[in-house]
């Protein structure tokens, strides 16, 4: 593999980019790289770098592309959309469709607001559930990432993991006080502190953790935190922005049998474009202005592009969903079995966690691993070894261990038996450490 033209655009990017790189865990930092590969161009389940080498792509812009890149149908809605102009500071029609379309797969909302990212779609759900409880405090799980608003930036997981710190730095005191967190899956301790503390005006969570690498849900714990908030008038907001319309249709909430009051979207609803967005109970939603006086805006929210190219990829989804949701999980069960046969035969020793088209592979003795300190204990070096292996033989992977691999529709039985070949390679390397 050349690496030549990336090396290159990044030292040029270093000098007016913050770290070469507009999102931090695209810089390769914690898989011992010093330069990222750069994005050419893609199709279906390939990505090709600035250098024109062609990679079988597991990152799948971190979940977006659950049909693969530049698939024919959403290409085809995109171009007319842009056609008719790129923004117009107006509503549109399609904008309206799209609303109709998630509310037909997700029960759980009556109203939903589009916003540019899911960043903003977590930053507004947690607004309006303060404003609707006229609590303080908001309960989020360690190692669950919600996107890079001041109060969520606590324990966070994703990028700050991967750079080695939870909390970011400039968020004021007062803010992180009132941010509670608590590891995931321990309803013990959620109980115990709903007992101590009546200001929590939410629970915000990632229903299937996937920003800390997968944590697999144990079903019990949701519904353990769908009574308790009930119970103490507090809002559950699923943070569906990775599980929505990837895990089924109706995202976690659907496959797990567990309804939250809001809940928030992005990535998928998008199709590749920039999109979030957060809905539920007309009751809460009716809240945002200019009903009711919890602001909510965007210039570019409901952008007529992000939401044709959502649209034709969530039409997709549904004409598809008897098939295209089983046969996405038969691809992850074929590749994680069979990375269980490799990591025997080389003697090295993993933990893999699944949920659907998800799946992380933790380098580790351990049987289990649901927390994030079962995580960060697992083992960084050989993680980077096996990303660095499969990338020089044409596959890229997450640069980090607490990400997830993303596997879309368009993964051929090839892709995955290549795959599988290079993985071989990867963990005999990795024996030799
Ligand atoms: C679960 C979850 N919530 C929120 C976000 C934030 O979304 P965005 O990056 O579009 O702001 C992300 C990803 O970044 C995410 O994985
Ligand atoms: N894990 C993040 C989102 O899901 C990765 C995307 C990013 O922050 O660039």
């Amino acid at each position: 593999m050349r690496y030549e033209n990336s090396a290159e655009i990044f030292e040029k990017a270093k000098k007016v980019i913050p770290g070469g790189v507009n999102s931090p865990v695209r810089a390769f930092g914690s898989v011992n790289k010093s330069y990222p590969i750069f994005a050419k161009k893609a199709k279906g389940s390939k990505i090709w770098c600035e250098d024109d080498n062609e990679y079988i792509d597991y990152i799948c812009s971190w979940g977006p592309m659950i049909l693969g890149h530049n698939n024919e149908r959403v290409m085809a809605g995109v171009r007319e959309a842009i056609e008719d102009g790129s923004s117009f500071g107006l509503p549109t029609k399609m904008e309206v469709e799209l609303a109709e379309l998630v509310i037909k797969c997700y029960p759980s909302i009556e109203k939903i607001r589009l916003t540019t990212s899911g960043t903003e779609a977590t930053m507004a759900a947690v607004r309006l559930a303060r404003a609707y409880t006229k609590k303080n405090k908001i309960l989020k799980f360690e190692g669950c990432y919600h996107g890079h608003s001041d109060s969520l930036m606590v324990k966070a997981g994703s990028g700050l993991l991967t750079d080695g710190y939870q909390d970011s730095n400039g968020i004021t005191q007062g803010t992180i006080k009132d941010t509670l967190t608590l590891p995931f899956g321990r309803m013990d301790l959620v109980k115990e502190l709903f007992e101590k503390d009546d200001d929590i005006a939410c629970i915000i969570m990632e229903p299937v953790p996937a920003n800390m690498g997968i944590i697999e849900t144990d079903a019990e714990f949701l519904k353990g935190v769908r009574e308790l908030c009930t119970a103490k008038n507090s809002v559950l907001i699923f943070d569906e922005v990775i599980s929505g319309f990837r895990l089924a249709l109706g995202g976690a909430q659907e496959l797990f049998g567990v309804t939250p009051d809001l809940t928030t979207l992005g990535k998928i609803i998008g199709g590749g474009y920039p999109v979030g967005a957060f809905g539920g109970k007309n009751e809460l939603m009716d809240m945002i202005a200019p009903v009711g006086d919890v602001y909510h805006a965007g210039t570019l929210s409901g952008n007529p592009v992000s939401v044709r190219a959502g649209y034709e990829t969530i039409s997709e989804l549904l004409e598809n969903k008897d098939t295209l949701y089983k046969e996405l999980k038969e691809k992850v069960n074929y590749i994680t079995s069979n990375i269980e046969k490799i990591s025997e035969k080389h003697n090295v020793p993993v933990c893999i966690n699944k949920q659907g088209s998800l799946f992380t592979i933790f380098f580790t003795d351990k049987d289990e691993i649901k927390t994030l300190d079962d995580v960060i204990e697992t083992d960084t070096e050989k993680y980077a070894k096996y990303f660095n292996v499969m990338l020089d033989s044409g596959v890229v992977t997450p640069p980090s261990k607490y990400e997830a691999h993303f596997v879309s529709a368009a993964h051929t039985k090839d892709d995955m038996d290549k795959t599988l070949e290079i993985m071989d390679k990867a963990f005999e390397e990795i024996s030799k450490m």
